[in-house]
């Protein structure tokens, strides 16, 4: 005989929003957009529709609010900061803050860099915390030169492609509070990491760190970039919506930035576009989807939070960890 439990799904540690139900807590968020600032958003120069950033981004940049105001604390009132202020009892008097560290992961072209300049700009609105930066792991990249010594040009953005103890050392000097922590940087025009040019980051109220690895567990005895982690998000689509994605993004860029002599795919402008769809593809197959099967994917589970995107970008599910 058929037990009502065989009906009962198995507990996770994830809560599953569907669409409309996140997109009813839009309703609770205290600050709604102005007409100012949708313009603001416009002039980010990503293409997103803007019901989605009130209906989806703005209750997430709400729900990161309140992680920040549980962990990290503004003012010491009854309702922020009341971990902070338990621990600070504890040890016997106030600690200092530090920066808030927000992780965005996912395969390339999924929308990541997206996100996260889209979070910079919605939680730079909220009076707690208007400080936030952006830093994508793309500036840990080893140089080409270095990579071609090593033999893993044709592995750019997997692990083993990052000087991971640089990165990692960098996030932990953001979250340890030090005054002033510098980044190296990448340049999709020259496709190589630029000599002498740095990121520097101030002590924000919340570094984003953005990157197709960041959620990558630690090697074995080591502290992972992970482990300083407040909170992290994966943003999630199939795997054949995504690879569109990469090949609309290529076919966009060949129109365009591609068309600067000076860009290192500039050739790939001036070849007819079944050449360089070709080579477009076979970046995709070669590098990008394995690295997003064999890496990126199974730590999608170790997020605090999942964006499930459809095939036009539409977030279709929201997956929470429990607390
Ligand atoms: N929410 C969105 N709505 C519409 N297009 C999007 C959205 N997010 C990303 N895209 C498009 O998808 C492609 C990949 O996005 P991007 O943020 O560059 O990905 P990643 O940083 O993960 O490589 C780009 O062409 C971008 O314009
Ligand atoms: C620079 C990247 C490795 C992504 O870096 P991330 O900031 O995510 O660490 C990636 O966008 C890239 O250029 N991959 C090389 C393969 C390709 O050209 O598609």
């Amino acid at each position: 005989m058929a037990t009502s439990l065989q009906h009962t799904s198995p507990p996770t540690p994830y809560v599953d929003l569907g669409r409309d139900e996140w997109r009813a807590l839009h309703d609770r968020t205290p600050l709604p957009l102005t007409a100012d600032e949708v313009e603001r958003l416009r002039g980010l120069g990503d293409v997103i529709d803007l019901d989605e950033v009130r209906e989806i981004y703005l209750p997430l940049s709400r729900l990161l609010n309140l992680y920040v105001g549980a962990t990290m604390g503004a003012p010491p009132s009854v309702s922020w900061g009341k971990l902070r202020g338990a621990v600070s009892t504890f040890l016997g008097g106030p600690q200092p803050t530090t920066p808030f560290v927000l992780a965005v992961a996912g395969s390339v072209a999924v929308g990541k860099s997206t996100v996260a300049r889209l979070l910079r700009t919605l939680l730079a609105r909220w009076p707690e915390h208007p400080r936030v930066e952006l830093v994508t792991t793309d500036g840990f990249l080893y140089p080409n030169a270095e990579l071609e010594q090593r033999g893993l040009m044709a592995r750019k953005g997997f692990p083993e492609s990052y000087d991971r103890r640089a990165l990692t050392r960098f996030v932990a000097s953001v979250k340890a509070g030090q005054e002033e922590v510098s980044a190296p940087v990448y340049s999709h025009h020259v496709y190589d990491i630029v000599p002498g040019e740095r990121q520097t980051v101030r002590r924000p109220d919340i570094l984003i760190i953005e990157g197709l690895n960041v959620l990558q567990p630690a090697l074995p005895g080591r502290l992972g970039l992970a482990d300083h982690f407040d909170f992290s998000l994966y943003v999630d689509a199939r795997t054949s919506d995504i690879r569109e994605w990469y090949l609309h993004r290529f076919r966009e860029l060949r129109a365009t930035a591609f068309r600067d002599p000076s860009s290192y795919f500039s050739r790939y402008a001036g070849v007819p576009e079944e050449t360089a769809l070709a080579y477009a593809e076979r970046n995709w197959r070669q590098i990008n989807e394995p690295n997003l099967v064999e890496n990126i994917a199974p730590t999608k589970g170790r997020a605090t939070l999942v964006l499930q995107k459809d095939h036009t970008h539409t977030v279709r599910k929201v997956r929470l960890r429990k607390l």
